[in-house]
């Protein structure tokens, strides 16, 4: 297997006694798109920001590409980190990114980046400050491809744009990763998008990883489980309750089943994407989960 591009272990970052991070141990794979996804002050930022090296750890350790983040120069150059407001100078052109960028990056790729500023569509003579948020969006995207890295970090990259402009954003960014051998790890509040262009997901929810793992296997070890009352109360070993709902004839589960074989429990069937993102972050909140009331006898 491929080398993480991001290991951590119980990475931890505090600010005074508030937790943005708590006891993350991750492998984040090499050769994907992953995904981090949960809801706001869910510690993403801090995560990403702690693997670009802008920011130290508090407790434990984390290695971007085997090395300690921002070791060195040339570190440096092997991460592309886009932060959350697709930071671009408003008073200088398209050109004058470009220019700068080549100035900037010892391993600029000009060719594509005057391929893609012309696919799409940037008038190379545009102040920054001038162009939409999507257009913002896609020359962030281009200057940080075009760095030539081996990994690719954005921070909610399509948050702030309109559906159209948002999906133009992923089918460009998937078109990079597919040309240019870059892994990609990027933050998100919508899982459809996730669902979409990302194959690895990592769930974040109260400063803490719920869950992180391969989607296609995440989503077929997420299973919803219904039996009359009682007939839940013990579950097979590796089996793991992610949330319950009872009444007072039938239980309804939320399970992970860790076991590696299919689950062979009568009444159980996979979830989705989006449910299974739900119940973990209804469980770190402490809240009801709702798509189990919509399922009460
Ligand atoms: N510089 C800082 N000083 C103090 N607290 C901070 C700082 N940066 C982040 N936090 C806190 O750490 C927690 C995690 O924040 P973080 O920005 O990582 O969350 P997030 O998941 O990226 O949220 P969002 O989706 O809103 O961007 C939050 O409670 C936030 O208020």
């Amino acid at each position: 297997m491929d080398t993480p591009v991001i290991t951590t272990t119980a990475l931890t970052k505090r600010y005074g006694s508030h937790p943005a991070l708590t006891d993350a141990t991750l492998d984040l794979p090499a050769g994907r798109i992953v995904g981090l996804v949960g809801p706001n002050g869910a510690g993403k930022s801090t995560l990403l920001a702690l693997a670009a090296g802008l920011i130290r750890p508090t407790s434990g350790t984390i290695e971007v590409l085997g090395n300690r983040p921002a070791a060195d120069a040339a570190q440096l150059a092997r991460v592309g980190f886009v932060a959350q407001d697709t930071p671009v100078y408003t008073q200088l052109t398209v050109a004058d990114h470009l220019t700068l960028g080549e100035k900037l990056n010892p391993r600029w790729d000009r060719r594509t980046a005057a391929d893609r500023i012309r696919q799409i569509g940037l008038d190379p003579a545009k102040k920054a400050g001038r162009l939409s948020g999507g257009q913002k969006a896609q020359l962030a995207l281009t200057l940080a491809a075009a760095k030539r890295p081996d990994l690719l970090i954005f921070d909610e990259p399509v948050a702030a744009l309109d559906p159209l402009a948002r999906r133009a954003f992923l089918q460009s960014l998937m078109e990079f990763v597919a040309d240019l051998d870059v892994a990609v790890v990027l933050s998100s509040h919508l899982i459809a998008d996730v669902e979409r262009v990302c194959d690895h997901l990592v769930i974040l929810a109260e400063s803490r990883v719920q869950v992180a793992g391969d989607i296609d296997d995440l989503t077929a070890d997420h299973y919803r489980v219904v039996g009359p009352r009682g007939t839940l109360d013990t579950l097979p070993a590796g089996v793991e309750p992610i949330a319950a709902d009872h009444t007072p004839r039938q239980s309804t589960l939320i399970v992970h089943n860790t076991t590696g074989r299919p689950l062979d429990l009568p009444g159980a069937e996979t979830i989705g994407l989006e449910d299974m993102v739900l119940t973990y972050l209804h469980r770190a909140e402490g809240l009801g989960t709702p798509i189990l009331q919509e399922t009460r006898s």
